[in-house]
């Protein structure tokens, strides 16, 4: 089970040039005009060349940010949803599935989408209500020439008919040249205690008959195949883990490293802090028309966290490629 670590671990974790104390730039949940949003912020914000707000697909509203080192990254605030990330090759290395919508009522189906506070299946809608919200642009800095974005989403009439907590979700997002890192802390802010799962359920680009995810090996494993209601347990005997049919899998006690392969010549490493357990997922024919162009490999929390109140959960993600 993961331990409750203080808000300040979020901002120690991303050393800053200027203030780390949160400060709200932008809440455009109540406004859809990407112009107007560009020109508020640039006043606001003298034009910093590494962040801009534009529209995305459907009027959604996204962040672009990129380094110093030509790496880009788009995050849309409807889900706090990355949907691209370009590392100084040019080569977007995540995938929006082409059958995802952006109309600001169903997930963006691509890029890193929340499980929370929900990973599922359970009593709430599937992978929780925080990918299918509006989150808002707290915070941005630039570290030396590499960007740092912080989203924030709070609990509101929408999540309260489903989970009646009141909570702060944050979500910071480094771009580096070859990696993009990203934390996540829940806090409970509530007066009562509530418990939650979660996952980030990244989709990375691949040609799945070249993917193959090492690190697994000695986990126990839950198949959530044929039945996601009732997993199958077992342990995982490979020392590499391929794609030839569908997968549904939770590896539970997961490694704070993995490394994937993904079939178009990119090894992407993924390490985590406080991320426990690990999904690897392809629908295979279940998506005849996509699902040799990706793979999900999740980071998650699978076991329920309980967190008192006033108190913090953070966990970490670092994607990098070589
Ligand atoms: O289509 P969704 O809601 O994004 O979920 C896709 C898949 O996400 C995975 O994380 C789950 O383990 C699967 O069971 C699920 O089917």
């Amino acid at each position: 089970m993961a331990a409750s670590l203080s808000f300040a671990t979020l901002f120690a974790a991303f050393p800053s040039s200027s203030n780390p104390s949160p400060r709200r730039l932008h809440s455009w949940n109540s406004t859809r005009s990407a112009g107007t949003v560009s020109a508020t912020m640039n006043q606001k914000t003298d034009t910093p060349s590494w962040v801009k707000v534009a529209e995305g697909h459907g009027g959604l509203h996204k962040v672009c940010v990129s380094s110093v080192h030509g790496s880009e990254a788009e995050i849309y605030l409807f889900g706090a949803c990355v949907t691209s990330w370009k590392p100084s090759n040019g080569k977007d290395l995540l995938f929006v599935r082409p059958d995802a919508v952006f109309d600001g009522k169903k997930p963006i189906s691509g890029g890193i989408p929340h499980c929370f506070p929900q990973f599922g299946p359970g009593v709430l809608q599937q992978h929780g209500f925080a990918r299918n919200m509006e989150w808002s642009l707290l915070d941005s800095d630039n570290n030396g020439g590499e960007p740092v974005v912080t989203l924030e989403l709070k609990d509101g009439l929408y999540s309260r008919s489903m989970w009646d907590f009141g909570f702060q979700a944050l979500y910071k997002v480094k771009l580096s040249a070859k990696g993009l890192s990203t934390a996540l802390t829940i806090k409970n802010t509530d007066k009562k205690p509530f418990s939650f799962t979660t996952a980030l359920h990244t989709y990375f680009r691949a040609s799945i008959s070249g993917v193959s995810v090492k690190g697994l090996k000695g986990c126990k494993t839950l198949n959530k195949d044929p039945d996601p209601v009732n997993p199958v347990e077992s342990t995982e005997e490979r020392d590499v883990v391929t794609f030839p049919g569908f997968v549904d899998c939770v590896y539970l006690d997961a490694p704070d490293e993995l490394q994937l392969e993904n079939g178009l010549g990119d090894t992407i490493t993924i390490r985590n802090t406080n991320w426990p357990d690990a999904v690897l997922w392809n629908p295979h024919k279940q998506m005849e028309a996509s699902y040799r162009d990706f793979v999900c490999v999740e980071n998650a929390q699978i076991g329920k966290v309980q967190l008192e109140s006033g108190k913090s959960w953070v966990a970490e993600q670092h994607i990098s490629s070589s």
